[in-house]
C-alpha cells in the first residue's frame, strides 16, 4: 500500500513518479545548487520522527531504538533520533559507522545528537526493552554486489527481525535494493517505510513487496517534477484514470465495441482460450471469436454460447476483426507457429502470450516479423517466458526486473508486462509502471489467460495499446484484491471469478454509482 505523506505537493490524483537510485541523486545534486539549498537530511529526520511518534510511538509506547548505519541513512537516523529525544521520548542509538568517514551533513547529525545529550552504542544493549525501532542502516547507497554483507550486519539485521517489534524503514528497508528490489542477504521486514524524496522502483517490487510494510512518501518539500521529468509511475487509480472506456452512448450496438480474435485452444487447452474469450466478453467487447488449433473442435460453447468458436483457419478470413491475442493454449505444433507468423503480418493490433512468446524464443523469423511490425503489440511475459526471450535464465530476469523489461520493449519492438509479484509494465516511449494491485491468489492456472482476454476487450473498444495493457494490468490485480476482500482468496481464487470481479470494478469505475439511472427511460404526461 502507498500512501503519500501530507506535504507532497501536486500529486493528489496524479500519477506518482517513482526514481530509481541515479534519478534521486540527480535530483539531490540539483536541491544542493539551489539558491538556498534545502537541508534534505534535517528534514528526512523530522519527518521520520513524525512518522515515528504519529504511528509507532502512541499510546504510552514511549521507547526505541534507533539503528544508525555508516553513510547518510545513519544521518537520518541520527537526526530523528534528536527529534524523539527532544519530544521526550527515550531513545537508544546504535552507531555501526566511523565518526571520521562520514559526509558532512551525517557529520553534523552526530554532533547535534551527541549536543542534545545522546549516546551512541556500538551493539544492542542485552537488557533493554524497546516498543519500536528504526532502521537508518543502509538506504540507496548500499551496495552488495560489491561488498556482501559482513556477519555482523547481517546479525544485527537478523536480530531486529526477532525482536517482533514495529519497525520504521528509513527511505527503504535496509537489505533491500533500492533499484532491482531484490535482497539477497538478509534484510529488515518494516512495518513502514518513509521512502525520502520520491518512491523508489525496489519498494514496488520482487521482495520489496514483502518488507516495506505501509509506504510513506516524504517529498521533503522538493518539487521533484519541477527538477527532473520521470520515467517511471506508480500503476494505481491515479494512473489509470486516463485509460478507462467512455460510458457508452444509449444509442449503440455492438459493432461500436470491436471484434476481439483469439487464437489458442490445441487439443487438450481449449479452457485457456476459452478463459480468455470470456474475459474478452465480459470486459466488453462486442463480440469475440475463438480461432481453435485443435482439430475437429467444439462449434459452440454450450456454457459460454456467446463466443463464436471457428477453426483457427476461418479466424484469418473474417474482415471486421479489431485485435487478436494470440497465446492462450497455442501449443507450440506447427500449426501454432504457422497461425503465430500469420497474426504477426496483419495490421491489426495484437496481444501475444504463453506459446506465442515461446515460439517468438525459439523461432528467430518469427522475432523478425514481431520487431518489424508498424502496428502496436503488447506482450505479456512471466520471467520463465521473459528469460526464453532474452535467452538467460528466470533468476537473471528476477534479479533485475527493470533492465529485463527495458530490454524486451526494445528488442521486440512492442509494450509488456513483466508479470509476478509488482508486475512492471513497459512502454514503447520509454516510461514505466509498477502495478500496485494484486495478490498471490492469481498465481494460478488461467489468471494469464485472462489478463490478455482483458487486454482484447480493451484494444478492442478503441483505447490505445498503452491504455489497453495499463487498465488490464491493474484491473486484473484490481479484482483480485476486491475477491481476496470477500475473503475468496487468495487460497483458490479461481481465474474465472476473476473476469466477473473485474467486470464489475469496471463498470464502478467507468460509471461510478450513475450505471442505473443514467439509461433510465424518464417519461412523465403533464
Ligand atoms: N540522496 C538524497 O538526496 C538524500 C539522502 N538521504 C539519505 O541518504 C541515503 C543515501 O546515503 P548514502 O549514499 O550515504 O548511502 P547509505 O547510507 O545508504 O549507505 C552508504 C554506506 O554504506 C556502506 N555500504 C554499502 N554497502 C555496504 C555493504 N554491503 N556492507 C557494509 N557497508 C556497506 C558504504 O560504504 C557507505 O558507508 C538515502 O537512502 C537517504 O536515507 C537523506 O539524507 C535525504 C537526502
Ligand atoms: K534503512
Amino acid at each position: 500500500m502507498v500512501i503519500l505523506h501530507e506535504k507532497a505537493p501536486g500529486l493528489m490524483n496524479n500519477p506518482i513518479p517513482v526514481y530509481t537510485t541515479d534519478e534521486i541523486r540527480a535530483i539531490e545534486q540539483l536541491a544542493f545548487s539551489m539558491p538556498n539549498p534545502p537541508g534534505l537530511m534535517e528534514k528526512a529526520g523530522l519527518a521520520a520522527a513524525h512518522i515515528a511518534k504519529d504511528n509507532l510511538l502512541v499510546d504510552g509506547r514511549n521507547s526505541v531504538l534507533v539503528m544508525a548505519g555508516p553513510g547518510n541513512n545513519g544521518g537520518d537516523a541520527l537526526v530523528a533520533a534528536r527529534y524523539l529525544h527532544n519530544w521526550g521520548f527515550q531513545v537508544t542509538t546504535i552507531f555501526t559507522g566511523v565518526a571520521a568517514r562520514l559526509s558532512p551533513d551525517a557529520k553534523r547529525a552526530l554532533e547535534s545528537w551527541l549536543a542534545a545529550g545522546g549516546h551512541l552504542h556500538d551493539e544492542i544493549p542485552a537488557d533493554v526493552q524497546w516498543h519500536a525501532i528504526v532502521d537508518g542502516l543502509f538506504g540507496i547507497g548500499l551496495n552488495l554486489a560489491k561488498h556482501p554483507f559482513d556477519e555482523k550486519y547481517r546479525q544485527l539485521i537478523e536480530t531486529i527481525n526477532s525482536m517482533q517489534l514495529p519497525v520504521l524503514a528509513l527511505d527503504i528497508p535496509s537489505g533491500l535494493d533500492a533499484d532491482t528490489g531484490t535482497a539477497p542477504d538478509a534484510v529488515i521486514k518494516a512495518t513502514i517505510t518513509a521512502s525520502f524524496i520520491g518512491l523508489k522502483p525496489g519498494l514496488l517490487m520482487h521482495d520489496g513487496s514483502e518488507c516495506t510494510g505501509k509506504i510513506i512518501v516524504c517529498n521533503l518539500d522538493l518539487d521533484t517534477l519541477s527538477l527532473i521529468t520521470p520515467r517511471s509511475w506508480l500503476l494505481d487509480h491515479n494512473a489509470i484514470h486516463y485509460c478507462l472506456p467512455s460510458p457508452r452512448p444509449a444509442n449503440s450496438h455492438k459493432g461500436g465495441f470491436g471484434s476481439v480474435g483469439i487464437i489458442g485452444g490445441a487439443s487438450g487447452m481449449i479452457g485457456a482460450a476459452r478463459l480468455a474469450g470470456m474475459a474478452a466478453l465480459k470486459l466488453g467487447a462486442g463480440r469475440v471469436y475463438l480461432g481453435l488449433i485443435a482439430e475437429a473442435p467444439l462449434t459452440i460453447d454450450p456454457t459460454q454460447p456467446e463466443l463464436m468458436l471457428r477453426p483457427v483457419d476461418e479466424l484469418f478470413e473474417l474482415d471486421h476483426l479489431t485485435c487478436l491475442v494470440v497465446g492462450p493454449g497455442l501449443g507450440q505444433e506447427i500449426t501454432a507457429s504457422l497461425c503465430l507468423e500469420k497474426a504477426l503480418h496483419t495490421p491489426l493490433p495484437l496481444v501475444l502470450d504463453a506459446d506465442a512468446l515461446n515460439l517468438i524464443a525459439a523461432y528467430p523469423e518469427l522475432a523478425t516479423a514481431l520487431r518489424s511490425r508498424q502496428t502496436p503489440t503488447i506482450m505479456t511475459p512471466h520471467a520463465a517466458e521473459a528469460a526464453r526471450l532474452l535467452h538467460t535464465d528466470p533468476a537473471s530476469i528476477q534479479r533485475d526486473r527493470f533492465t529485463a523489461a527495458e530490454r524486451l520493449a526494445k528488442d521486440f519492438n512492442c509494450a509488456l508486462v513483466l508479470k509476478g509479484a509488482g508486475s512492471l509494465c513497459m512502454l514503447t516511449n520509454g516510461h514505466r509502471y509498477f502495478n500496485t494491485s494484486g495478490n498471490p491468489g492469481l498465481s494460478s492456472a488461467g489468471t494469464g489467460d485472462v489478463l490478455s482476454g482483458m487486454m482484447g476487450a480493451f484494444l478492442a473498444q478503441g483505447l490505445s495499446s498503452e491504455q489497453a495493457l495499463l487498465l488490464a494490468v491493474y484491473l486484473h490485480g484490481s479484482a483480485a484484491d476486491a475477491l481476496l476482500g470477500a475473503w475468496h482468496g487468495p487460497i483458490g481464487m479461481t481465474a474465472s471469478e476473476i473476469i466477473d470481479s473485474a467486470r464489475c470494478l469496471l463498470n464502478r469505475w467507468v460509471y461510478g454509482d450513475e450505471a442505473q439511472t443514467r439509461y433510465a427511460h424518464s417519461v412523465s404526461v403533464y
